[in-house]
């Protein structure tokens, strides 16, 4: 057991150096105000905003509808190859600070398909900057794409189609956007295409919407690891499953309070699902929009709830072990940990 922590500064300076995996991240959701302005400059778009200020202040949630109508918005100043490039590569940089050895990313082709910009141009862009990443910065990640849930299935294949020249460059689907209304059954068929075509299958699932969603994405679209599941805790059965299944539960503390998934990061559930046995991990979600990335969500999670170094451990640890990486890498990564944290503590 790790010893308790002295002081919030001691707290701070350890999850601060933890190595990082980040399983649940939009890129399009870690464009920052800033970026927005330059790209919108760049490419002779307007937006609807005056200043970088008055961006940040429109960053004012009460559910994901609010958000996702001005995420949607955002991405109109993402048109070349160059901006996902720029885009992604300013993720990397920044979580390159907060440790993050390791990313798998997600990206909404259909959010700028539908305006236009090619799959192509997307995908290569940021898939330039992954390069980059792994070579410049030692960061390793993967790309996930997601179908958005409000739109149809049929839209869904059309996507699936489209990204059939990279599909040895993309490692699974998801599923995102709107939930209540659009249970993951809507999707059954072409996550089954999917999954024949060796693609991994992960689902946002219980953010909004009910336990019956968590259930249906693990029977109905057989995925592999659960975006969010934040309501499953309202089911004690499936919470039995879940654990005895090792299912991996990408969890977004700053996501869940700037969407009023929870009115208070005190009341947040991750702590509840460490103790019934849960391999639940920490992630930013939309780092830009929910006001923090990975440091952030750890410490101020860290924080709310209390934890201990071996809880905070625990979720570093279950980032990399939740991974789609292999063996040997998850052997290798967890084993940094423990060796950061016995050198931190001279234990
Ligand atoms: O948190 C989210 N939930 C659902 N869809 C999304 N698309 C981007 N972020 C999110
Ligand atoms: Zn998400």
């Amino acid at each position: 057991m790790l010893p308790a922590f002295q002081s919030p500064a001691q707290r701070e300076d350890f999850v601060a150096g933890l190595p990082k995996a980040e399983l649940h991240l939009h890129i399009e959701g870690s464009l920052e105000p800033e970026l927005m302005f330059a790209l919108a400059q760049r490419n002779a778009i307007d937006i609807p905003f005056a200043s970088v200020e008055e961006v940040r202040a429109a960053y004012a949630f009460s559910n994901l509808q609010d958000f996702l109508d001005i995420y949607y918005q955002g991405m109109s100043v993402l048109r070349t190859e160059q901006d996902f490039h720029d885009l992604t590569m300013a993720y990397f940089q920044r979580v390159h600070r907060d440790q993050v050895r390791h990313a798998e990313i997600f990206f909404d082709p259909q959010g700028h398909t539908e305006r236009g910009v090619s799959f192509d141009t997307a995908i290569s862009g940021t898939l330039r900057a992954m390069d980059d990443a792994k070579s410049d910065l030692g960061i390793s990640s993967h790309l996930i794409m997601c179908f958005l849930r409000h739109l149809s299935e049929e839209d869904a294949f059309a996507t699936l189609e489209q990204a059939e020249p990279w599909l040895d460059r993309i490692l699974g689907v998801g599923l995102d956007s709107s939930e209540l209304g659009h249970p993951p059954s809507k999707f059954v068929n072409v996550f089954a295409r999917a999954r024949d075509k060796g693609l991994k299958c992960v689902a946002h699932a219980g953010e909004e919407g009910p336990p019956a969603y968590v259930r249906e994405a693990l029977d109905s679209l057989k995925i592999d690891r659960l975006d969010h599941g934040n309501r499953s805790l309202e089911d004690g059965e499936l919470v039995k499953r879940l654990a005895e299944e090792g299912m991996t539960l990408t969890v977004c503390p700053l996501s869940n309070l700037a969407l009023c998934v929870v009115d208070d990061l005190r009341q947040h559930p991750l702590k509840k699902m460490l103790d019934a046995g849960l391999r639940a991990t920490i992630n930013s979600d939309d780092p830009s929009y929910f006001g923090g990335y990975m440091n952030d969500n750890f410490l101020r999670t860290a924080e709310a709830l209390d934890l201990t170094a071996d809880e905070i451990v625990t979720l570093a640890k279950n980032g990399f072990s939740g991974s789609f990486e292999d063996a040997e890498f998850q052997t290798r990564a967890l084993g940094a940990i423990d060796q950061y944290a016995a050198e931190f503590f001279k234990v």
